[in-house]
């Protein structure tokens, strides 16, 4: 069962990040009511980031018990531990050093770079697919992760979100959380991912777009384009997903007139 789309437009890409932070604060303190823990699913690219920039900034961070939240990532560039370019290095850059203690180490689930136990997107795939059994709810549900309570996606121009790509055989990845990927068009070419069936069991998805750029494949997705085509698409969560855009990335959509940016 999945909700319908819920569509936010904020001016520019700054208000926009600005906003998903307190958005994301307030979520978790909400959360946080009805369960503990509470599990958050990032991801990367610029607006990505620059939300947790925004939360790291924001007063309200007090208001949430980071000691309950358990941190993952919808998607990772397979690269070196510690590499600039990895999500999980551009997020503790971000906000996660700044938690600190506040967040405990065993509550961040970052996807493993290569390494000897883990030597190819695939290895680290099925690595990150045992640590999300390990921590899967409702219990007994037959679910293989956790049923997260924020999943945050960027999106590209092509529509892609985390690292499944249009066209790519990493879409239609059936009974399995995540999948190594080659060949990416944005680059690094490797990378490893969550697959739509993981994203499907969040609670809320987030799709957070800025620019011109990405009006297009915005438009595709909300028109509810084929998720080969527009793989934004099929991202979907199970009582709400949540279109988080500004102004620009509405250039291909006929918003109502009594719709003006939040
Ligand atoms: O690893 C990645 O690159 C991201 O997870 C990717 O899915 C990103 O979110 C989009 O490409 C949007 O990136 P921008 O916000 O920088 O356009």
């Amino acid at each position: 069962m999945t909700a319908p789309r819920d569509v936010v437009v904020h001016p520019d890409a700054e208000v926009l990040a600005a906003a998903t932070a307190a958005r994301l604060l307030t979520a978790l303190v909400d959360a946080q009511c009805h369960r503990s823990p509470v599990h958050l699913v990032l991801t990367g690219g610029t607006v990505g980031i620059k939300v947790l920039e925004h939360v790291a900034q924001s007063p309200v961070r007090a208001a949430v018990d980071w000691s309950g939240v358990h941190v993952w990532w919808g998607d990772e560039r397979f690269l070196p531990d510690g590499h600039a370019d990895r999500n999980e290095t551009q997020a503790r850059a971000a906000l996660l050093d700044a938690l600190g203690d506040e967040l405990p180490a065993a509550h961040l689930h970052p996807m493993a770079p290569p390494s000897e136990a883990t030597p190819t997107p695939e290895a680290s795939a099925a690595a990150y697919a045992a640590e999300l059994a390990a921590f899967a709810t409702p219990e007994g549900s037959g679910s293989s992760v956790p049923a997260f309570d924020v999943l945050l996606l960027g999106m590209g121009p092509d529509g892609h979100v985390a690292s499944l790509f249009p066209g790519h055989p990493a879409l239609t990845v059936a009974d399995a959380s995540t999948v190594g990927v080659h060949g990416s068009p944005k680059p690094p070419p490797e990378r490893v991912s969550l697959t739509f069936e993981a994203i499907r069991r969040a609670r809320e998805v987030w799709v957070v777009a800025a620019g011109a750029e990405k009006a297009a494949a915005v438009a595709s997705a909300l028109a509810s384009a084929p998720v080969e085509v527009t793989p934004a698409a099929g991202a979907l969560g199970t009582t709400r997903t949540l279109w988080l855009l500004d102004v620009a990335a509405t250039g291909a959509l006929d918003l109502p007139e009594s719709a003006p940016p939040a």
